[in-house]
């Protein structure tokens, strides 16, 4: 490995072996140098999946992340008798299964890159994978653990500057943290979604290539792992349908309209229970609420409307982000010319009166949904979506993953005139 050149290697994280080979292929044209077979494709198409990469890619460096636990023998053997160049140990298998793997990868010709995921007293860990021979070494964050803001780069310039092997680094690397990676000594850059999620994975690659060569941030608005601070931020990106899916098809609350179709609703939850028509308890919520924040009412889910037209400009003047009431509210033309979000139950003329009881900032469960105080709330034109404020990096940022994917499923059904079920091999995937 020449010391200038970093290695850039992209990991094909696919089940489906033809969506693989596209990404691969723009990858190489956009300058990448190894392709990664991620674990999710050879579990899905084993070693033929490293056969077919061989035969389009005979030139080309090829990885199996095998992720190997046990047995380093024959799943050595496998994936060296499959094509593949470098075969992936977990750092934290047992020493006797690294050194198998050594082993074999030595009399089958190919090379053994221990992997270190969220490990505990590595400096003696890859002091042992070392004494095994292992030919490099990755630090890894996991993509499940990369959902609450993890990154490999605490450990990584401790690593590189210690490891007497050349060191790989994954997990959430892009166009613009790349250049970390880079000054903190890493030699090889494993990049997946940022890629393979691209609608375009030639450009993306050359994104990364150019940002190495000129140590460069690339701004990117994709392929980021969202912290707390940016969670609002995010929501504006995601659909509620990315939310959901992002959280294995989580429940939306059902049965409320928005009265702005158009307008997005997005904001920290203060909830209110009152007494059918009772209107006094939302409009001293709206004086509680703080800039953000969305006023979720339960008033029984009937009317007559505890909320107007003067509460929605008494809302817009505190700056607060919408509405929702399990019950009913009124002024509907007035809301819609004010542009304020707002979901109903009911829309009726005919207001209750403020007798002052139910309460405030209290748990709240609309349609089976669990509403707790300071949880974000997301409203769009297909319905609502409550999530738990402890959930919302994680939610934000799976829902962003979906939301990526989506985009690139997008780019290749338009591009070869396709369908959902040819791009992604439904058939295959129907249950058995
Ligand atoms: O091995 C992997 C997951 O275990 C991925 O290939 C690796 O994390 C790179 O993907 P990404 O850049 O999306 O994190």
């Amino acid at each position: 490995m020449s010391e200038k050149h970093t290695i850039i290697q992209v990991a094909l994280d696919f089940v489906d072996i033809h969506r693989a080979i596209k990404v691969a292929s723009e990858a190489i044209e956009g300058g990448a140098d190894w392709l990664e077979i991620g674990t999710p494709l050879i579990k899905s198409e084993g070693m033929n999946a490293i056969r077919r990469l061989r035969e389009i890619f005979p030139d080309t460096m090829l990885v199996a992340d095998m992720k190997t636990m046990d047995a380093g023998r024959v799943e050595m053997e496998m994936a060296a008798k499959a094509g593949a160049n470098i075969a992936v140990v977990m750092g934290n298998a047992p020493g006797a299964t690294i050194r198998e793997c050594v082993l074999a990868g030595k009399n089958y010709g190919i090379k053994v890159c221990a992997d270190f995921m969220d490990t505990d007293a590595i400096d003696e860990r890859i002091g042992i994978v070392e004494k095994c021979g292992v030919d490099y070494i990755s630090i890894h964050t996991a993509i499940d653990d990369q959902m609450s803001g993890k990154t490999p780069f605490n450990v990584l310039r401790h690593i590189c500057e210690n490891a007497h092997t050349p060191v790989a680094v994954a997990g959430g690397i892009n166009s613009e943290n790349v250049v970390d990676a880079i000054n903190a000594g890493a030699q090889i850059v494993i990049v997946g979604g940022y890629i393979s999620k691209s609608e375009n994975a030639r450009d993306a690659a050359n994104n990364i290539r150019q940002a190495v060569k000129e140590n460069r941030r690339i701004q990117t608005g994709f392929f980021k792992r969202v912290t707390r601070e940016d969670v609002r931020n995010a929501f504006m990106k995601l659909s509620t349908a990315n939310i959901s899916d992002g959280r294995h098809r989580a429940k939306s609350i059902v049965g409320l309209y928005p009265v702005n179709p158009s307008i997005k609703l997005i904001g920290t939850a203060v909830t209110v229970r009152t007494y059918p028509g009772d209107w006094a308890k939302p409009v001293e919520a709206i004086d509680i609420a703080k800039e953000g924040d969305v006023i979720v009412i339960d008033a029984g889910g009937t009317g007559p409307a505890v909320w107007g037209e003067l509460a929605t400009h008494s809302a817009i003047q505190k700056k607060l982000s919408g509405l929702v009431v399990y019950g009913a509210v009124r002024d509907t033309a007035e809301m819609k010319q004010l542009n304020f979000p707002v979901y109903t139950k009911l829309v009726m003329p005919d207001a209750g009166e403020p007798k002052g009881l139910g309460e405030i900032n209290v748990p709240l469960n609309i349609s089976g949904i669990q509403i707790m105080p300071g949880d974000w709330i997301i409203g769009d034109e297909d319905g609502l979506m409550a999530v738990p404020q402890a959930e919302s990096e994680i939610s934000v940022n799976y829902g962003m993953d979906c939301l990526e994917k989506e985009n690139r499923i997008r780019k290749e059904i338009l591009s070869e005139k396709s369908s959902l079920g040819r791009v992604t091999d439904l058939l295959k995937w129907e249950k058995k």
